[in-house]
């Protein structure tokens, strides 16, 4: 097993009296990718809003490498380096590469004057680490101008600026093309081969099955399975396995008891 970063410890939260998370245990170890899927309302953002800090558990504890986190807050969070790329990914559509990823955390000099220059080369540097190809694209580019996956890679690129050991990446392919998918997933390869860590939340289980190591499905609250890809063999038997999550339980004992008759 890889290196603990981050552990829920059975983790409950209740909005009132609505249980969104029910005794959830889980781990995200150092440089792997964490595929964490389930219907809606599973408590898939809960379960994110938790990690960075922005939603209080009702009980249970968090750990950071092993050790109790007491105090948990969003800056508690970003101090250890976990950052989360929201679906609306927070950019400035009218501003340039370059100033979406300093934005907030610029470099300056003595006289508070921009170091333009170093942001530029810093930018070049954070843009090859996440495996942005294109000879057309720069730091000074319009983020505006780019494609939804390029700008995922940009909020990545962000990321790793602020000192990310984890990004949390919420639905980061939804709504994307094909060829907009591959890019997004190239650059979570690339996140990956870094040694950071990606928790990687979506609904369409292919895009979840092509980059995660280890596969966490919510239901209702609660983890129903853990699973390592070697023990997963395709998409398909994960597909099956939600399905079958998903089933209401008469319906479950119809198929059980039509199976019976059929035998
Ligand atoms: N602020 C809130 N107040 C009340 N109930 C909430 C709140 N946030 C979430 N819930 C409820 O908690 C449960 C889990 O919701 P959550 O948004 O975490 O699920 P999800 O898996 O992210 O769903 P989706 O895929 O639809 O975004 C749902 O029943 C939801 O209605």
């Amino acid at each position: 097993m890889t290196e603990r970063l981050v552990e829920l410890r059975n983790v409950s939260k209740f909005f009132g009296r609505i249980c969104a998370l029910s005794g959830v245990n889980i781990r995200i170890g150092k440089g792997e990718v964490v595929g964490l899927v389930g219907d809606n309302g599973a408590g898939k953002s809960t379960l994110i809003k938790i990690l960075a800090g922005v939603v209080e558990p009702t009980s249970g504890e968090i750990l950071l490498r092993g050790r109790l986190a007491a105090g948990w807050s969003a800056l508690r969070s970003r101090q250890a380096g976990i950052e989360t790329v929201f679906q609306d990914r927070a950019l400035a559509m009218q501003q340039s590469v370059v100033r979406n990823i300093f934005m907030g955390r610029e470099l300056t000099g003595r006289f508070g004057w921009l170091k333009l220059g170093k942001e530029i080369r810093e930018a070049e540097w954070l843009m090859r680490e996440i495996g942005f190809t294109s000879s057309l694209l720069s730091p000074r580019s319009i983020v505006g101008q780019l494609s939804g996956g390029e700008r995922q890679g940009v909020a990545m690129a962000r990321a790793i600026y602020n000192q990310a050991e984890l990004i949390i990446l919420d639905e980061p392919t939804a709504a994307l093309s094909l060829v907009e998918t591959a890019k997004v997933l190239r650059f979570v390869h690339q996140v990956k081969a870094s040694g950071r860590s990606v928790l990687f939340i979506g609904h369409n289980i292919h895009h979840v099955y092509d980059v995660a190591d280890r596969f966490i499905v919510l239901d209702r609250g609660t983890v129903v399975l853990e699973a390592d890809r070697a023990t997963l063999p395709s998409a398909d038997a994960l597909v099956a396995f939600m399905e079958d999550v998903a089933r209401p339980p008469t319906a479950m004992a119809q198929s059980v008891a039509d199976a019976g008759a059929n035998r």
